[in-house]
């Protein structure tokens, strides 16, 4: 039997990292975990909550040892939160212990795809949620793009039609499918 390796998803808030990484944990049957419903099982309290009680810093330092004790497992799908990626150590894990898929998002079907909500306070609480998604992108799109294995565009395809590509390029890829 081919060796079952891990399916990291990886990209910016609303690109579907949540949603699209269950459907393909369930089409494979593997596990699937969340990084933020990882850290909101452990605190007891949601992300926005975190943030305001620790600070980004805080919630950085809690997904880095969520990414950390995940990675280590085999066969597994793990949603990971948009800015995990900001830590070294987490990039390297990722890239390390599975395949990374990078869905690739823009701006304007992130803004349509996140309402208000308790995940995502960086841009709940912000006066021009673009502007915060712009920045952060051009921070951030470097950091997916250097650890991506694949990268999916996630623009107007349902999430039935993402997951199924997502399964089609695995199959292609040695020891998955
Ligand atoms: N390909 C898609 N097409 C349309 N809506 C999507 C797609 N992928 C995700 N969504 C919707 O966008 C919202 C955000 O998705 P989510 O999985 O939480 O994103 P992420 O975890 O990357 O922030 C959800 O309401 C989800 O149903
Ligand atoms: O991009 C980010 O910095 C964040 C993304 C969120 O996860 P999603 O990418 O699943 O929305 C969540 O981890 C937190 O609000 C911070
Ligand atoms: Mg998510």
């Amino acid at each position: 039997m081919a060796e079952k390796r891990n399916i990291f998803l990886v990209g910016p808030m609303g690109a579907g990292k949540s949603t699209i990484g269950r459907q393909i944990a369930r089409q494979l049957h593997l596990e699937f975990f969340d990084s933020d419903s990882e850290i909101e099982r452990r605190t007891g309290a949601d992300i926005s909550w975190v943030f305001e009680l620790e600070g980004e810093e805080g919630f950085r330092a809690r997904e880095e040892k969520v990414i950390e004790e995940l990675t280590e497992n085999m066969g597994i799908v793990l949603a990971t939160g948009g800015g995990s990626v900001m830590s070294k150590e987490s990039r390297n894990r990722l890239s390390a212990r599975g395949v990374v898929v990078y869905l690739k998002t823009p701006i304007e079907k992130q803004l349509a795809r996140t309402q208000r909500d308790k995940r995502r306070p960086l841009i709940a609480e912000a006066d021009d949620p673009r502007k915060v998604l712009e920045q952060l992108a051009q921070e951030r799109d470097p950091l997916y793009e250097e650890i991506a294995d694949i990268t999916v565009q996630t623009d107007d395809q349902s999430a039935k039609f993402v997951v199924n590509d997502i399964i089609d390029q695995l199959e292609s890829i040695n020891g998955l499918g």
